[in-house]
């Protein structure tokens, strides 16, 4: 049975006989279409005008009343009636050209409209204006279907005989009559009748399975196949898409008709199998054609749709007669474009894709023939480090291959089988290089060199990165410098906030100050200060117990009224001046031991209640008490400091400012703790000191002499300024109530000059408490005289500052 393989290689072998349709195979569609059907719509009726006698319209006119007859019996849909030969020749010719133009739109294939059709052709062809249209690779293919011995050429088409032999003795490829032995029309049998294929080749006078019939229509191939004719699709650029599944080989150019038996068998033992495909090539005679074809109009085969394209074509089988049929359609494929020119001298009207094979019915068994045939021939295990290799070869490939391309493009055009060249210029002497570069080869190479022009790409691809990577270091290391930049500016502005006193911690401050105060290198400036702290806490803890302990004083006082009325009165004048009485009434209760500051502080007071107490007066009473009572000592203290501040240089106020302020430091923290009880005190304390300062001034006013005596002995100028200037300040509320609470070791001088100091701040307590030479009287004694101090400090400063020195100083 025939078709019993797709591949046409296979096929061919077996036929002897080419039986071709025309319109879709050796000609385009649109040819049909578009110049030679409307050509005869538009000539009809003047050709029935002015061939109405002759015996060709005659004819032609009976047979198409009487097909119009048939189709009215048959009630065709749209028949239309043509009048008898009765009417008048006006009214025939009417009826007979909307007859025809209904047929020919509706493309019937009826032997009477073809035969009008092919006369009306006819004066076209006549007059020039008519060029029958054939694809390119027709006339090669049938100059080689037919060089092979007993091989002949038939076409079978719809259109009239007339009309064929006007088609290809007037092709655009010139007269191909001279490889056509025979036509046949519907005369025959309709084209999709199993029968009109076995009486054409009862007609041939050969077997069915001896012809190959190739059409672009299915049924037309199934019907011959039927009849047992071989049969191939044509595909063609502008016909119908093929059915994905049709069971036939699929032609993309008569060039596929290479007959293999045709190959030299000397090139075809020397050349490789892709080479053999160069000898299939020159066989066929494709050079002339693919030398003139422009690239851009190949058929690509990945742009054809898979869909539309039946996988009749089958694959190449590796070996050498089997690769050609992919090949030579390839290189055939890429003329289409060479024909428009042509055609343009054919067709007035030229439709685009009248001669371009459809995009859509590109094979796709091309793309994996050339898939594969890269694949092999590059073996594709390309190693990195031959990137530039590859790419410069393939670049030289590239270019080579556009260049050898050009000048085989030009070379082909001379160089063309001798077969070719005879055939096509009749010049039998024609050169004929043997060793012409086949287009295949070029058209191969190209190939490669674009698909190793992806690898490279994708290795370059991968290979960018690592260039990327300085690129990438240079943004760390940038990064990293702009941030060790920030680093050291902070690192900057952190050492000049160090330089900034503001910024100046507390102890080192202290400690500056201590050392500055010391009277002695006994005690180390940290020890000092650490005890400063320790008092400090200390002091807190004890103000919480006083608390305590006063309010159980009190009560225990209470009870005791009748028995003290001197304490009773003191306690009413403690909560109505100070509540640092508090503390001074829970003194009482404090062991002598652990003197605190409040106790030496309450002790004053204490002492100035007590005194008036024995005097038997009141509360208000007790500020002459106190005057009167103020022992030679304290006047005698008290007058030493308002000698010191009279004595002591203005250049020393400013130091003593100094100090004051560094007192004041202190004392400000000293203050949170005691802040409440100073504030509800101040008043009532300020105006006891006040009197007790303003008894004392009296009494000390009438010893200047003595004063001035004492200064020298008691407070030399050796003393540090700040001592001095502490000893002034303290003395002024102090006075000689916190000396008793200090160790005798130390001479009252060195006691007042300590205490003094402690006034200036916990440095200067610290001084003090190193007090110098009474290291055992602890670092508890130190801290209760400095808050002592500091608390007469605060109603010094509270009160107009100068009050306590200035007044002596006035006075
Ligand atoms: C002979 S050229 C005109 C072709 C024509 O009229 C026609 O109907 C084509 O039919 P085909 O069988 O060649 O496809
Ligand atoms: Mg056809």
């Amino acid at each position: 049975m025939a078709n019993e393989t797709n591949d046409i290689s296979d096929i061919v072998k077996k036929c002897k006989i080419l039986l071709l349709d025309i319109e879709g195979t050796t000609t385009s569609i649109s040819f049909v279409k578009d110049k030679l059907f409307p050509y005869a719509e538009e000539n009809v009726k003047s050709f029935l005008d002015s061939q109405w006698e002759s015996e060709d319209v005659k004819n032609v006119v009976s047979a198409l009343r009487k097909l119009a007859l048939e189709d009215k019996e048959n009630s065709v849909d749209g028949v239309v009636a043509i009048p008898g030969e009765d009417a008048s020749k006006e009214d025939q010719i009417e009826g007979l050209v909307k007859s025809v133009k209904w047929q020919m739109s509706a493309d019937r294939k009826a032997g009477p409209l073809k035969e009008l059709q092919g006369l009306i052709w006819k004066q076209g062809y006549d007059k020039g204006d008519i060029k029958g249209h054939v694809y390119d690779d027709v006339s090669p293919a049938l100059e080689s279907w037919r060089a092979s011995e007993g091989q002949k050429v038939y076409i079978y088409s719809s259109g009239s005989v007339q009309a064929q032999k006007l088609l290809f003795g007037q092709s655009s490829a010139g007269d191909l009559l001279k490889y056509i032995d025979g036509h046949f029309d519907t005369a025959v049998g309709a084209k999709q009748e199993q029968a009109s294929y076995a009486a054409i080749a009862e007609k041939i006078g050969c077997k069915p399975e001896e012809v190959l019939f190739l059409t672009d229509i299915v049924k037309e191939a199934e019907a011959a196949r039927a009849s047992g004719i071989h049969s191939a699709l044509v595909s063609r650029e502008g016909n119908a898409a093929l059915p994905p599944a049709a069971p036939f080989p699929v032609l993309y150019s008569l060039a596929q008709l290479a007959h293999p038996n045709k190959r030299k068998p000397q090139e075809q033992d020397e050349q490789p199998a892709k080479v053999l495909k160069t000898d299939v090539d020159a066989d066929v005679k494709t050079s002339a054609e693919s030398e003139v074809t422009p690239a851009p109009e190949a058929p690509a085969a990945a742009e054809a749709p898979q869909a539309e394209q039946p996988p009749t074509v089958p694959e190449p089988s590796p070996n050498t007669e089997a690769v050609p049929v992919v090949q030579i359609k390839e290189v055939v494929e890429t003329k289409p474009a060479e024909e428009e020119p042509e055609k343009m001298e054919v067709d007035e009207a030229p439709a685009k894709d009248d001669v371009a094979p459809p995009e859509n019915e590109k094979p796709i068994e091309k793309v994996e023939t050339k898939v594969k045939e890269v694949t092999d021939i590059d073996e594709i295990a390309t190693p990195v480090c031959d990137i530039e290799l590859i790419i410069e070869e393939s670049s030289d490939k590239t270019e080579m291959t556009e260049t050898e391309n050009k000048e085989t493009k030009s070379s082909a055009s001379v160089t063309e089988p001798k077969e070719s060249a005879e055939l096509k210029n009749g010049d039998k002497d024609a050169p004929i290089p043997e060793e012409t570069p086949p287009t295949t080869i070029i058209t191969e190479i190209k190939d490669i060199t674009d698909e190793k022009e992806d690898i490279a790409e994708e290795m370059i691809d991968n290979v960018e990165p690592i260039v990327e990577e300085p690129a990438q270091d240079m943004e760390e290391l940038q990064n990293v410098g702009e941030v060790l930049e920030k680093e050291c500016d902070e690192i900057l502005s952190k050492v000049q906030d160090v330089t900034n006193l503001d910024n100046i911690p507390i102890k080192p401050l202290l400690n500056t100050i201590a050392e500055e105060t010391m009277d002695t290198d006994n005690m180390d400036s940290n020890d000092i200060v650490e005890g400063i702290l320790d008092s400090e806490m200390e002091m807190e803890m004890k103000q919480t117990a006083e608390k305590e302990a006063q309010v159980a004083e009190k009560a225990a006082e209470t009870e005791k009224a009748p028995e003290s009325k001197a304490v009773t009165e003191e306690a009413k004048i403690e909560d109505k001046t100070e509540k640092p009485e508090v503390a001074s009434t829970e003194s009482k209760t404090v062991p002598p031991e652990e003197p605190t500051e409040k106790v030496a502080e309450t002790k004053v007071t204490e002492e100035k209640v007590e005194e008036s107490n024995v005097k038997e007066t009141k509360a208000e009473e007790s500020k002459p008490a106190v005057e009167n009572d103020t022992k030679p000592e304290e006047v005698k203290i008290a007058t030493k400091i308002e000698t010191e501040v009279s004595s002591t240089p203005k250049a020393e106020d400013s130091k003593t400012k100094d100090v004051d302020t560094k007192v004041e430091e202190v004392k400000s923290a000293e203050e949170v703790a005691t802040e409440e009880k100073k504030v509800e005190a101040e008043k009532s304390e300020s105006e006891k000191k006040e009197l007790a300062v303003e008894q004392i001034t009296k009494e000390a006013e009438p010893a200047p002499v003595d004063t001035e005596k004492k200064v020298p002995e008691e407070a030399k100028p050796e003393e540090p300024k700040e001592t001095k200037e502490a000893q002034v300040n303290g003395k002024a509320t102090n006075g000689d109530a916190a000396i008793p609470n200090l160790n005798g070791d130390a001479s009252k001088d060195d006691e007042l000059s300590a205490r003094l100091s402690m006034e200036n701040g916990k440095e200067a307590v610290n001084g003090a408490n190193g007090d110098s030479n009474k290291v055992d009287q602890g670092k508890k004694e130190s801290a209760e005289v400095e808050v002592a101090d500091i608390k007469v400090k605060t109603v010094a400063v509270d009160e107009p500052r100068n009050d306590p020195i200035e007044q002596p100083t006035e006075a």
